[in-house]
């Protein structure tokens, strides 16, 4: 059961901001998406999955990635989940890069946390299958995010190559087995064996991936960004890809930091980059 928490006209499409009782993580969630102008249920449109970054919400995107005209134009829907479960009985920290704000997109097998934080299932199976219930949507995917949520993108698209046409980040961590924020939330979420960390590593996935399954990706990172040297690392994925011809693009981008800011001035880019696949 879906609740309308919002309905705004954008772009000549509509936004909408929604809540439902969602099993996997055993709680309320919350979700925005974007409808392009004319989708229906005879004309219906294929979706690009946003996952925000730590701290972020449904809304971070929505509101300050000007993301709306383009996906109008090329006729795709967004849909962009919270970054984790909440409310009084999720399990918290006072902490910006762990527990509620922080669900890292995997499923958590350590206690407390393997009641709630399983934000893997939620965006891979559930939320899809509510979206294509309700919504004027085809079953075609693409799947984007942002430092986390980019992590979360290229994670999800590599365990899942068949589900997704393409890929794309921004400023992601790529490698979280061999990053501060992502040792921390692997201990906390997965326990000390590093063998299941793997299984959420995006450089660990690549390394695996078979030609057959390979996804286009691109990789947008600013040379500003203060989180690029220790947490983001994205050479170390770029290094992966270039041994097995793996078809990831990263640009640099000069002067930007880890800002909305940053994913506004290339927002467009990414939309045009997936449009290519999804509408093939
Ligand atoms: C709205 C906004 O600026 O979001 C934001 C700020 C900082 C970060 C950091 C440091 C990491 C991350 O994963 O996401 C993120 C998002």
């Amino acid at each position: 059961m879906l609740e309308n928490i919002s309905t705004a006209k954008v772009a000549g499409g509509w936004h909408k901001q929604y809540s439902h009782s969602a099993s996997s993580t055993r709680c309320t969630m919350r979700f925005a998406v974007f409808l392009p102008p004319g989708a229906s249920e005879t004309n219906k449109v294929p979706v690009l999955y946003w996952l925000s970054g730590l701290t972020c919400t449904d809304e971070n995107f929505m509101q300050k990635a000007g993301a709306f005209k383009k996906a109008a134009e090329l006729g795709i829907a967004i849909v962009a989940p919270d970054t984790s479960p909440r409310g009084d009985n999720v399990p918290n920290e006072d902490s910006y890069d762990f527990a509620q704000g922080a669900g890292f997109y995997l499923n958590a097998t350590k206690a407390p946390y393997n009641t709630h934080f399983n934000m893997y299932d939620y965006v891979v199976n559930e939320l899809p299958a509510l979206i294509e219930q309700h919504f004027p949507v085809t079953d075609k995917k693409a799947i984007s995010g942002h430092s986390m949520g980019g992590h979360g993108a290229l994670m999800i698209a590599l365990k899942n190559p068949q589900s997704y046409t393409s890929a794309s980040a921004f400023s992601p961590i790529v490698n979280p087995m061999a990053c501060p924020w992502g040792v921390k939330a692997f201990t906390g979420y997965l326990g000390d064996d590093k063998t299941t960390w793997a299984h959420y590593d995006t450089c660990e996935l690549m390394q695996q991936a078979e030609q057959a399954n390979y996804l286009p990706m691109l990789i947008s990172q600013g040379d500003a960004d203060n989180f690029l040297e220790e947490q983001l690392k994205p050479q170390n994925l770029v290094d992966i890809a270039n041994t097995k011809a793996y078809p990831l693009q990263l640009e640099m981008h000069a002067g930007y930091d880890h800002s909305y800011f940053f994913i506004s001035s290339f927002i467009d880019q990414h939309l045009l980059f997936h449009h290519q696949f999804l509408s093939a």
